[in-house]
């Protein structure tokens, strides 16, 4: 039986967007491109349609994932059951969304799909939710089940909360294909954006949220957040009466953070606030530690940042991927330039960059950041 999570988290999104383009065609095949993860693919709609239980409307149940088409998903794309492939766990995701979606339609319509990410794929800052969360908003829109936006003088716009509500649902269909048991905390953040607080599944935006500028550094040592939720697991299980206590240490953080940031919001942040999110980050990063999803290579970014007085915590499932590090207003130009660039001698990539970005929007091509447009437009 699966534990139910009482605990408290916070989630923050960042200003780093996964752009998805959908062209509907008339060529009978549906493709995707994934530039970031080199994978381009078509298929035959006819070939898809034959994945399709005789009475289409049994799929589409947004609630639960559907095991025979996840394994019939499986056979057309040849993989075995506990593949972490990163290819195939991304094709996966889009046809199980796709037919999910298109299914009730008993019509399956050719397109063309091309994802593009300025997130690093599988490093920790929820990358895997940001391409589910496009898939589901494209597809769903795409269907007609939810509306498309856009009129001609819009150029950006979101949709209702009853939409957002439904491609969040789908977006955990991905996740969860993707790495099989996730909380549903990154897909709510790549929805709504902002800060949430996610409490036994049920996700609240924080209504005000502080502007806090960080370094982002990714370690680039690879990682998979399957097998180290998985480990995470592995460890309540073996140790319940050590583990436990720390999950509770984690939840108290959670709630010290969250007061920590609405007083920063109601009042003017003072230095004594940020003393106080710099000894969380401590105290989490060594939790996370305790937790076995530390990395050698994040000690190396705690340690180094701290030299320059500045304190950093692992991101995501952690074992790797990347850090963030807390940047305080006064904190002096130069000192960021320093640290930025000790950290490109370890080899990391460093940006500075700010939390709490908008969820999911429809853009027009013209309201396509230009980088993303470039790539899009490849295809
Ligand atoms: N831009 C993208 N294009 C195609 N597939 C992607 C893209 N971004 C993520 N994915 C899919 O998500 C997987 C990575 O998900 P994973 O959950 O392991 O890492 P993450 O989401 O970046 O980190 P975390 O879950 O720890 O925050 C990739 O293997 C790929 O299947
Ligand atoms: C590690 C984790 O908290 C998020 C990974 O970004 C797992 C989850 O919430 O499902
Ligand atoms: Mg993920």
């Amino acid at each position: 039986m699966r534990r139910p999570l009482t605990r408290v988290a916070l989630a923050v999104s960042l200003n780093l967007r996964t752009y998805l383009r959908l062209q509907a065609t008339s060529t009978s095949k549906v493709c995707i491109n994934l530039p970031n993860i080199n994978t381009f693919l078509s298929w035959d709609v006819t070939k898809l349609k034959q994945l399709l239980p005789d009475s289409g409307a049994e799929l589409g149940n947004v609630n639960e994932l559907d095991a025979e088409l996840v394994r019939r998903l499986r056979d057309l794309v040849g993989v075995s059951n506990g593949t972490l492939d990163t290819r195939s766990m991304a094709i996966l995701a889009f046809l199980y969304i796709y037919l999910s979606v298109f299914a009730g339609s008993g019509e399956l319509p050719s397109l063309t799909v091309s994802v593009w990410s300025e997130l690093p794929t599988g490093a920790g800052l929820g990358s895997s939710a940001a391409y589910s969360v496009c898939l589901a908003a494209a597809l769903l829109s795409a269907s007609g089940t939810i509306p498309s936006l856009l009129s001609d003088q819009e150029s950006t716009a979101r949709w209702g909360e009853v939409e957002m509500e439904l491609i969040n649902r789908w977006a955990f269909q991905g996740e969860r294909i993707i790495h099989g048991n996730p909380s549903g905390v990154d897909n709510a953040v790549g929805t709504w954006g902002g800060i949430l607080r996610y409490h036994s599944g049920k996700i609240t935006p924080l209504n005000r949220v502080p502007m806090l500028r960080i370094l982002l550094t990714n370690t680039k040592v690879p990682r998979s957040t399957k097998v180290l939720v998985a480990g995470v697991k592995d460890k309540m299980n073996k140790f319940p009466s050590i583990i436990n206590p720390v999950l509770e240490s984690v939840n108290a953080v959670s709630c010290t953070c969250e007061q920590t940031l609405s007083e920063m919001t109601n009042d003017t942040p003072t230095p004594e606030h940020y003393n106080i999110l710099e000894e969380l980050i401590d105290i989490n990063q060594h939790h996370l530690n305790v937790m076995g999803v530390g990395h050698p290579a994040l000690d190396t970014l705690c340690r180094v940042t701290l030299a320059r007085g500045l304190h950093s915590k692992l991101t995501g499932a952690g074992g790797g991927g990347c850090g963030i590090t807390l940047l305080r207003p006064e904190t002096e130009c130069s000192v960021i330039q320093n640290t930025i660039q000790d950290l490109r001698d370890c080899g990391y990539d460093c940006w500075e960059t700010s939390v709490g970005a908008e969820g999911v929007q429809q853009h027009s091509p013209l309201a396509f950041k230009e980088e993303a447009l470039e790539v899009l437009a490849r295809y």
